[in-house]
Order: structure tokens, then C-alpha cells, then sequence
């Protein structure tokens, strides 16, 4: 298996987050990639190789324009009036306000994010660009005829909406890469988001399109980030109703019940037959993660990766989450085992 990465997200370092009302050190640290790369290099799954660029076109085929002006001038704006530290949003609009782009950069901030967990530093839009980058090498080498690959994403990307980032993400990755499928020719694509909290943004890109089947299962939004979609009752819209699918969990749910979801979800996957399948893989749904509730242990990820093989399609695997550092790099390894093995 071909394993993407680049050492631009090295970048994307130094930010923070806001968690329980304080401002604290980023959960999605960089040393999560350096674990991943050396428990698949251990594992010997497959040879490294570099991204190659393929500039914004294709970011712009999921994404707003002005947001991802936005994204590649934040950094110069933030810093233009004396301020050298991360950026972070800490206004936004309420129902009923307007949806104007302010010239202010703390506007501007507000305007294209949904939270305070979309951090800014000097390096950010770079890593961000390789991580798409990443995305859509990958892509490329399974339309030129590879079973599968790995897209070692840093920063994730699957909260990001068209136009809004949050939740760690900024440019989709996911579905930056399911939309580069339909255009290398695919018919239909179906993405099946693993991570512990719900795609929201891969849901809101592709909801009213039966092109991309999205499947997420997570934990219920009544109790868990992004708390405001995720829920059961969400199939889609107009020419996308039916298209989408969401398996909401309690917290404390382990592989018994977390591999029901999984079941179901690829059974779904496997009626829509897709001519590409999209793995959001996070890992976060494992037992020891320090933000999540639910309860995986690691050789859970084995059976994950062998059942989602048994679908016998061509699957990218694009990285998400998973904060648990010390097992981040067992946990995605057993995944693309099972993958592999399957
Ligand atoms: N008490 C709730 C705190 C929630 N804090 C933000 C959680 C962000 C999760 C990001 C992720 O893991 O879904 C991604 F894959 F995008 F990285
Ligand atoms: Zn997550």
C-alpha cells in the first residue's frame, strides 16, 4: 500500500485550542504523523512516497472561493496589526444576523469557522495545501490502477464545510478527493468516516448529491462534538435523499456495537456499489483517547480494516483523528493490516 505524507504539516505547530473554557495546546499535535509513520514503516506496509502538487483547482471544486482566500491570507491579516501568536476565532454570527464577510480579521475568522478548534499559525495554509496535496496523489494513484492507498493527512479535514473551518479541519480532504474520483470518472463514490466524532462537513458538502454515499458512524451529537449534526434522521436532501447515513453511538460503545454500525454501513456501501470507497479514518474511537468516550481496543482495528475489505473496492484511506499518541501509530497500522489482509 502506497503511504502519502509529507513533512510540510510540520507546520502546522505551536497552535492551541479552546477546551472546557481554556485556551491549551493543541490535541492534533504533529507528533501524531511521526507515530503512524513509524508503526507503518515497522509493519513494512508499504512504501512512502511524496504528494504531488496539484495547486487549488481542485480544493475549489468543494470549496468556497472566498474561504479559501480567506484560509491562504489569514496568517498575513492576523499578524498585520502587532500579533505574533496563534490565531483563534472568538466571534461568530447568531440566527438572524448577517453573512457578511467583515474586512476585520476577527470577523473574518468568525465568519468562515464554527468553533474555536480551528487554529492559525504561520504554517498552517502550507500544511493544509500539502495535506489536500496528499489527498489527491492519492487519488491519482488509485485511478491509475492501485488497489488502495494511505493519505497521511495532517491537519484532518472532515468538519471543514464548503465554506467553514472548524474542529481542526480546514480544507476537506476527503471530500476534496471524492470529488477529484468523480472527475478522474467515477460514477459514484461512497465515503465511510470511522472517526469518533461525525463528518459534518463531508455530510454537508455531498447532501444533496447521490454521486458521493456518505456513511459516518460516531458519537451521538445530543452528547458529543459537533453536537449540532450527526443525528439518525439525516438521509440526504432532493437528488441526495437516500444518499447519506448516519450511525450514532452512545458513549462507552465498544467493538460489539461499534462493529454493528460497521455492518450496517457496508451493507449500504456495498448496495450503492461505488466505483471508489473513501475511508475518513480516525482513530479516536479507541479506549484511551484523552477527548473521546467510546471504547476500541486495538485489535478492534484489525477486524475494522479485514471487514471493510471484504467490500473488494478500490479504497483510499485518508487520515483523520485520534489523540491517544502513544497508540495512534498501532491502531492506524492494524487498520490498514486488516486492510490489507482482508
Ligand atoms: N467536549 C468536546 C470537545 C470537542 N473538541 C473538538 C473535537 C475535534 C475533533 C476533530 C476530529 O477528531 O474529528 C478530526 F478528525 F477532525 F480531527
Ligand atoms: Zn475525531
Amino acid at each position: 500500500m502506497q503511504i502519502i505524507h509529507s513533512p510540510r504539516h510540520l507546520g502546522h505547530s505551536g497552535h492551541v485550542e479552546l477546551m472546557n473554557g481554556r485556551v491549551v495546546p493543541a490535541f492534533e499535535k504533529p507528533e501524531r504523523v511521526a507515530m503512524i509513520l513509524r508503526a507503518v514503516g515497522e509493519r513494512q506496509l508499504g512504501p512512502f512516497v511524496d504528494p504531488t502538487a496539484h495547486g487549488l483547482d481542485p480544493v475549489l471544486k468543494v470549496h468556497d472561493e472566498a474561504f479559501i482566500r480567506f484560509l491562504s491570507t489569514a496568517w498575513q491579516q492576523w499578524t498585520a496589526d502587532g500579533r505574533d501568536f496563534p490565531a483563534l476565532p472568538s466571534f461568530w454570527k447568531a440566527p438572524g444576523m448577517r453573512a457578511i464577510e467583515p474586512d476585520n480579521i476577527d470577523g473574518k475568522l468568525g465568519h468562515f469557522s464554527f468553533d474555536a478548534g480551528c487554529c492559525i499559525v504561520a504554517g498552517t495554509w502550507d500544511a493544509v495545501q500539502a495535506g489536500a496535496d496528499i489527498a489527491l496523489t492519492g487519488v491519482d494513484l488509485i485511478a491509475d490502477g492501485q488497489p488502495n492507498a494511505f493519505a497521511l493527512c495532517r491537519p484532518p479535514g472532515h468538519h471543514a464545510h464548503a465554506g467553514t473551518m472548524g474542529g481542526y479541519c480546514f480544507v476537506n480532504n476527503a471530500a476534496v478527493a471524492a470529488q477529484s474520483f468523480l472527475d478522474r470518472g467515477a460514477a459514484r463514490v461512497a465515503v465511510l468516516d470511522v472517526d469518533y466524532h461525525h463528518g459534518n462537513g463531508t455530510q454537508s458538502i455531498f447532501y444533496d448529491r447521490p454521486d458521493v454515499l456518505v456513511c459516518n458512524i460516531h458519537a451521538d451529537p445530543m452528547q458529543e462534538f459537533p453536537y449540532f449534526l450527526g443525528y439518525a434522521d439525516e438521509a440526504g436532501q432532493g437528488p441526495g435523499e437516500g444518499f447519506n447515513a448516519n450511525f450514532p453511538l452512545p458513549w462507552g460503545a465498544d467493538f460489539e456495537g461499534w462493529g454493528a454500525a460497521l455492518e450496517a454501513a457496508c451493507v449500504l456501501v456495498a448496495d450503492y456499489a461505488p466505483d471508489a470507497l473513501i475511508v475518513s479514518l480516525g482513530v479516536d474511537t479507541y479506549k484511551d483517547d484523552p477527548i473521546s468516550q467510546f471504547r476500541l481496543d486495538s485489535p478492534d482495528y484489525l477486524k475494522m480494516g479485514a471487514r471493510i475489505a471484504k467490500l473488494g473496492l478500490p479504497t483510499l484511506v485518508v487520515m483523520e483523528g485520534g489523540y491517544a499518541v502513544e497508540a495512534i501509530g498501532i491502531n492506524v497500522a492494524n487498520t490498514l493490516e486488516g486492510l490489507l489482509q482482508g
